[in-house]
């Protein structure tokens, strides 16, 4: 078999489909994508078309080295989720060609159903009490919401209060009922972090999630001293390389790489294997589109150490189009009472639509992220 041609899609919301397909009919789909440079991964998605054409798709290790070392420079956001969605889409291949899904040509299930989690709130973290009552109704139990608004690397203490009162509200409209986690979405500077931390500690948050900036990842061990709250990191980090120097220093005691974003199924399935010698958890991050959350479960299915699935019905980016509205088997993606079951299809498991591809591709919005400013007019974290 040979790979013959790799077609981009972009879509609504803010996704980017990739087909490969092959001399013997088999196509594998992947999401290669960063949200707000969809057009730069398109790029990189076609220069590494180079090392593809013509080459066969089950030596997907090969391919991914190749992909990996052979431009000289290496990792980033950029390049990475340009292999990571090559990367699902060959083992789609893989699991078509094989007639069997990706968990199985992992080593097979080590769980029946993967817990999952729904955001609440958006991007300015209001109404979150009425999100989480009706996501109650369909069964949630895990939540997660931005900690902040805009946050200056020093700032006040009625800006500290406002975000605590917000979560203490939640813990008082539900007790213990429910669990959360506080995502800090890199908008607070090291200097606020200690406060803030010390200051959610009695509402016992699930986990604070980017508590600071990815490169300012030499402050994890330092804050974890300083809470008992468990500290989450990895959406922004982009191999096993990122992601070995925060194993070493300790500190976070769950890893959210990305699927679509960390170098796919091949690399994030060492990831968390290395986060299981490490004892820390692995809860891939997915606020994507339907290959993005089939790769993370393919992974999630074989981890020993998977607590927790990020998924993106519902969350405030999904202007235009919804998870599943490319999927034929939408019914796969079920979710009863917080968890979803393994998909058990050849491959991802993920039936594209793809003449609703094709037509959405048409007219895509190239979405961005909004440009925050602080009261003094300069840029603020988003
Ligand atoms: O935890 C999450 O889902 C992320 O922080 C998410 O809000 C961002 O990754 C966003 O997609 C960037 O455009
Ligand atoms: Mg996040």
């Amino acid at each position: 078999m040979r790979i013959t041609k790799l077609t981009t899609y972009a879509v609504p919301p803010r996704w980017m489909f990739l087909k490969i397909e092959t001399d013997e009919g088999v196509v594998g789909w992947g999401e290669p994508v960063i949200e707000g440079r969809a057009r730069t991964v398109e790029a990189a998605v076609h220069e590494l078309s180079d090392y593809l054409i013509g080459h066969d798709p089950s030596r997907i290790n090969d391919l991914w080295q190749v992909m990996y070392r052979a431009g000289f420079y290496r990792g980033g956001p950029i390049l990475m989720s340009a292999i990571a969605g090559i990367d699902q889409a060959l083992w789609d291949i893989k699991g078509k060609v094989l007639g069997r899904p990706v968990y199985e040509l992992l080593g097979g299930l080590v769980r029946d159903k993967m817990k999952v989690y729904s955001w609440v709130g958006g991007d300015r973290p209001a109404d979150v009490i009425r999100d989480i009552k009706r996501l109650r109704e369909g069964g949630f139990d895990t939540f997660k919401m931005n900690g902040t608004e805009e946050l200056a690397i020093v700032d006040s203490a009625r800006k500290v209060d406002e975000a605590v009162a917000r979560i203490a509200e939640i813990r008082e409209a539900f007790g213990n009922d429910i669990e959360f986690g506080i995502d800090f979405h890199g908008r607070v500077a090291a200097p606020m972090a200690k406060p803030l931390l010390r200051a959610l500690e009695p509402y016992r948050p699930l986990f604070v999630e980017e508590p600071v900036l990815a490169e300012q990842a030499e402050q994890y061990p330092r804050l974890a001293e300083h809470t008992s709250i468990p500290l989450a990191a990895g959406e922004r980090m982009y191999s096993r390389f990122d992601f070995k120097r925060v194993f070493q220093a300790g500190g976070i005691s769950i890893v959210q790489p990305d699927l679509s974003h960390a170098g796919g199924i091949t690399e994030c399935f060492k990831i968390a294997s290395m986060a299981e010698a490490h004892d820390v958890a692995f809860a891939p991050h997915c606020p994507l589109g339907p290959v993005a959350l089939a790769s993370c479960l393919a992974v999630d299915f074989v981890s020993h150490n998977a607590v927790l699935q990020e998924q993106s019905m519902g969350i405030h980016y999904n202007q235009g189009a919804e998870l599943l509205d490319f999927v034929k088997n939408a019914e796969d993606f079920h979710i009863e009472n917080g968890f979803i079951q393994p998909l058990g299809k050849p491959g991802l498991g993920v039936e594209i639509d793809e003449e609703r591809v094709i037509e959405a591709a048409k007219n895509p919005p190239d979405w961005r992220n909004p440009v925050w400013r602080h009261a003094d007019g300069s840029v603020a974290e988003w």
